[in-house]
């Protein structure tokens, strides 16, 4: 059995329009990414926001009749700015298991492993976390929180305490913790994360004692030895007296989710209460490390 596969590319003002032309003729699902790296910056709650440029792709039965609605989406091009449409036929697979293919074991650093948890571990010392992809951002093949764990993987951080601001999965904190930390307090705007930060934890076998959920505004009033945030370049600037302020003096910051372009924002926020303000980039990303001052500035 086969599928046949339309894939339109668009603009998000046209999306809607493309999406329920596609709809009408019965579409068996409709899915739609980014056209380019374009990351989208935080919406408000309530407000959905696309990319700029994204392609809609839409699965129907291979007997479905597709003429007609190849024909309007050539009638509406210009008026859609409809940059291309594609036909293609789809072998059917095992569609369950070929996600699972996209997923395997990735190393971050020298001894630190992500691996999904249908794959087998090796009995060997290296430091292994199980981390499947679901709903909250943190699986490792984002550059952002790769730069995150390559760092974490560099540092001592035995028996410190942790502070994971933006946690998604809660990758990083259940990776500090796997590299010696003590405890770890785990914050989220977003319940899905809290809820999967705490599942992930349960499926390490982190201690309950060794970790905590909460959301930012119910952060315990104290300092932390190590401070990690992989949110976005706008909310860290925002946030910038919030993570100095949780941050012991003497304490590690590392921040990422910033695009290159972006460093002097970060630099102008950060550099001044930092010592050993240190730039890395992967991709388009870069991360930012730094040591608090002894003295408060
Ligand atoms: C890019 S993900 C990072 C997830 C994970 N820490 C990692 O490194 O892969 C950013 C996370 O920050 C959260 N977030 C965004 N703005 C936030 C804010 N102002 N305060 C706390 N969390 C925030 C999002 O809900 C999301 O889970």
């Amino acid at each position: 059995m086969s599928w046949q596969q339309l894939v339109c590319q668009t603009t998000s003002q046209h999306q809607e329009a493309v999406v329920e032309a596609m709809e009408a003729v019965d579409a068996v699902s409709i899915t739609w990414q980014d056209a380019e790296d374009d990351p989208i910056l935080e919406p408000r709650p309530g407000e959905m926001r696309l990319w700029n440029n994204l392609v809609v792709t839409a699965l129907y039965e291979e007997d479905t009749d597709l003429s007609a609605l190849l024909l309007l989406l050539e009638t509406r091009k210009a008026d859609w700015q409809i940059a291309s449409v594609m036909q293609e036929t789809v072998e059917d697979q095992p569609w369950e298991r070929a996600w699972m293919d996209s997923f395997h074991p990735m190393c971050f650093g020298k001894h630190l492993w992500i691996y999904p948890s249908w794959c087998e571990t090796p009995d060997d010392d290296s430091v292994k976390l199980l981390l499947d992809p679901g709903l909250a951002f943190g699986t490792g093949t984002h550059p952002t929180t790769a730069l995150c764990l390559e760092w974490l993987d560099g540092q001592d951080v035995a028996g410190q305490q942790v502070l994971d601001y933006g946690c998604g999965s809660g990758v990083l904190a259940i990776a500090a913790l796997k590299l010696g930390a003590k405890h770890a307090e785990c914050t989220d705007i977003d319940p899905q994360a809290l809820q999967a930060t705490l599942d992930n934890a349960e499926r390490n076998s982190i201690p309950a004692a060794q970790f905590h959920t909460c959301y930012p505004e119910d952060l315990p009033k104290q300092t932390w030895d190590v401070v990690m945030a992989n949110i976005l370049a706008g909310p860290l600037v925002e946030l910038a007296p919030v993570l100095l302020a949780a941050l012991r003096p003497g304490g590690k910051l590392v921040l990422s989710g910033i695009l290159a372009e972006q460093a002097a924002a970060i630099e102008t926020a950060y550099q001044p209460a930092l010592t050993d303000f240190s730039i890395t980039q992967k991709d388009d990303w870069i991360r930012v490390t730094g040591i608090r001052h002894l003295s408060s500035r």
